[in-house]
């Protein structure tokens, strides 16, 4: 698959916003706002685009606090193994709207609702919120949900 970006917007009370998949990759799931990046784009173009699509934020690529590398690793479907790039925001115009792709709604950081997320999401996504930046690989098995194991490291 192709690399992807994910950006979770932060408002000023610390609350982050997050939305729900209305369809494709993840669908039902809680999650930041990103995709795939398309041919001649930068991530950090890939991330502002996806963000505003899928939820009305306009954010400046300058903006975007780059918060995890992440590896999302399928041995027995390399195909699906990709990388998700992931962003903080706090400044943006606009205010959030539902798209065809993702219900946004806004969660306080200590009632994130981990039950209805990628299954790896609560072991780096409170690390991020609290200020780390991180690099990991998460190992999904043939399902692509199933999580079998995680390896993370501070970046520098
Ligand atoms: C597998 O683990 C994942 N965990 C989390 N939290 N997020 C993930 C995972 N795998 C992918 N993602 C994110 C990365 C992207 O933000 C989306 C997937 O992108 P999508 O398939 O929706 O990409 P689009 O380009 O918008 O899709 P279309 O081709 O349908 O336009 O999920």
């Amino acid at each position: 698959m192709r690399d992807t970006s994910l950006v979770y917007p932060v408002d000023s009370r610390g609350r982050v916003l997050l939305g729900r998949k209305k369809r494709g990759m993840g669908f039902g799931k809680w999650n930041g706002f990103g995709g795939k990046i398309e041919k001649g784009e930068t991530m950090r173009q890939c991330a502002v685009r996806e963000l505003r699509e899928e939820c009305g934020l306009i954010a400046r690529t300058q903006d975007l606090e780059l918060a995890a590398e992440l590896y999302f690793q399928n041995t027995e479907d390399p195909e699906w193994s990709h990388a998700g790039i992931v962003y903080l925001v706090r400044i943006w115009s606009g205010a959030p709207a539902v798209s065809d792709e993702m219900e946004p709604r806004w969660f306080s950081p200590d009632a994130l609702p981990f039950d209805r997320m990628w299954q790896a999401d609560c072991q780096w996504l409170p690390l991020i919120l609290k200020g780390k930046k991180i690099r990991g690989v998460i190992h999904f098995a043939e399902d692509g949900d199933t999580v079998t194991g995680y390896e993370f490291s501070e970046m520098k």
